[in-house]
């Protein structure tokens, strides 16, 4: 597959599908062009839904046991092709390989959750106030679902939307990140070969992401948007749906504060935070985009830090030495590049790591800012990219107000030897994520999501499938 050009349509009611344009995916790593899609619009767009409203009226009526072995089904066949799944992932993402494997295997372990939790859809009977009424709770699916999902997890941010969606009996129609179409495309053959049935996924591939989600957001038949990205463009949607007044789950940007307390073990630390910032170039929503050491601890901290970053490889993620892969595009490493500039000119001391990549692609050698302050912009904006600011603080309070001033609310890192600190640090973080002493806390059991601008509901857990639940109250007099 590697080097071979690529020509795919959109997946619509089970059928491959070609709009009159194509687009071109290209390899962050090399510049160069992996295949073409289908570029699809309005018409396309509508076409999915009628293919979604369809298969809704059928699959919605199926048992949950019938659900769940679908489901099943779609994660051995994805089992099965997790090498070409996981190549595809780096070839149009640039991850490194082993973090591509990763990827698959946490992107079908929501498939596996939810086909187990299709048949934990549990009602309620509630005590009725007169002896001749009885009330019921009953849990429906909401209908059609879009779901609108970005290049930085190509595989798993689908998965964690659609395996809860099929799992409670909804439909969805999909729309991917134009950087990261064909591995979308990849998971809806192996639906297909899985043999979900016609309708019940649908992917529209499009380089014109509006023309697409304003036809969803209209439609009255899609009953919900479920939507992962960024801040800016999920406040969009928002307003949008309410059009409607559609549901709305957003998965959106977040600034994570990690806080090493006084007490903490620092080799634990700094392998945390090696883990936490470092994944996928810096390229993921909950990596720690904000260091607070303890004042006390800062020197042993940076040296251990510096030592560790110098371990680090960048470069092209089909080599098996690659630590960081290339980032997105241009305007990524511009954004990265204005961020260090900013805090080097306020002061930072910049540490840097390894030499990038000096072929072709998005490169960009990590680094470390000594001294950083509340005022840069990479203590403020998201940064995107293996940039590792480091600031001090004298107490834990000063630490939670400074991790907490900012509208992010996704996830906050705290490492400590204290069971105290532990508490007092989890309980007033106003995050929807904690990692104490834990710099990877994301699995399908758990409820990822976050509070104020970083977003509305919870995906993974039961909580996830609730986010594609109706709630019907049923009063019955006798
Ligand atoms: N909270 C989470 O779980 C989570 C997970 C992964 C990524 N993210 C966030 O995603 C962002 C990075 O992803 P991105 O750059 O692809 O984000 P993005 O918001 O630019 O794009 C996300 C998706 O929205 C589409 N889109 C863009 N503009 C649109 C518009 N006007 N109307 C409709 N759709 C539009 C894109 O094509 C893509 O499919 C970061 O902010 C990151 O933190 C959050
Ligand atoms: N890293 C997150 C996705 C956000 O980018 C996850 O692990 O689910």
């Amino acid at each position: 597959m590697d080097g071979a050009i690529l020509q795919k349509g959109m997946y619509i009611n089970g059928e491959e599908v070609y709009a009159g344009d194509l687009f071109a995916v290209e390899n962050p790593a090399t510049f160069e062009k992996i295949g073409y899609v289908a570029d699809g619009g309005t018409r396309e767009a509508q076409m999915a839904v009628d293919a979604a409203h369809e298969a809704f009226l059928v699959w919605s009526k199926k048992t949950a046991y019938e659900r769940a072995a679908h489901l099943e089904n779609w994660f051995q066949a994805i089992s099965e092709r997790t090498e070409e799944l996981a190549r595809m992932i780096t070839l149009e993402q640039g991850k490194p390989l082993i973090e591509a494997r990763g990827e698959i295997a946490y992107a079908n372990s929501f498939i596996k959750w939810f086909a187990e939790e299709a048949k934990r859809v549990y009602g309620e009977t509630i005590p009725a106030s007169s002896s001749s009424k009885r009330i019921l709770v009953q849990k429906q699916p909401v209908g059609v679902v879009a779901a609108i999902t970005p290049w930085n997890f190509p595989a798993a941010m689908i998965t964690r939307k659609v395996a809860p969606a099929l799992a409670a009996g909804c439909t969805v129609v999909i729309k991917p990140a134009p950087a990261t179409p064909l591995t979308a495309l990849l998971l809806a053959e192996c639906a297909h070969e899985a043999g979900i049935p016609e309708g019940v996924i649908n992917v529209v591939t499009t380089n014109d992401a509006a023309a697409v989600s304003d036809v969803w957001l209209e439609d009255s038949r899609v009953k919900k948007i479920t939507f992962t990205g960024s801040t800016k463009v999920g406040k969009q949607l928002m307003e949008k749906a309410a059009k409607t007044v559609k549901k709305v789950s957003l998965e959106l940007g977040g600034l994570a504060p990690f806080i090493i307390a006084e007490d903490a073990d620092i080799n634990a630390a700094v392998k945390g935070v090696m883990q936490s910032k470092f994944r996928n170039a810096g390229q993921t929503c909950v990596c720690a985009n904000r260091i607070y050491v303890h004042e006390n601890i800062k020197e042993p901290f940076i040296d251990a830090f510096k030592t560790a970053l110098n371990s680090l490889r960048v470069g092209n993620g089909f080599e098996q030495s690659t630590d960081i892969g290339p980032l997105i595009n241009e305007a990524a490493i511009e954004k990265v590049k204005g961020q260090i500039d900013d805090a080097i000119s306020k002061g930072a001391k910049a540490i840097r790591g390894p030499k990038a990549d000096e072929r072709k692609g998005f490169f960009i050698e990590p680094v470390i800012l000594s001294g950083a302050t509340d005022d840069m912009a990479c203590m403020r904006e998201e940064t995107f990219g293996p940039v590792a600011p480091v600031s001090t603080f004298s107490d834990d309070a000063e630490a939670v107000r400074r991790a907490n001033n900012t509208p992010y609310g996704l996830a906050a890192y705290v490492f400590t030897k204290s069971l105290q600190k532990a508490f007092y640090y989890s309980e007033n973080l106003e995050y929807g994520i904690v990692g104490v002493n834990d710099p990877l806390p994301a699995t399908a059991q758990a409820p990822f999501g976050g509070m104020k601008e970083s977003g509305l509901g919870r995906e993974g857990s039961r909580h996830g499938m609730d986010e594609f639940l109706e709630v019907k109250y049923i009063s019955i007099q006798l």
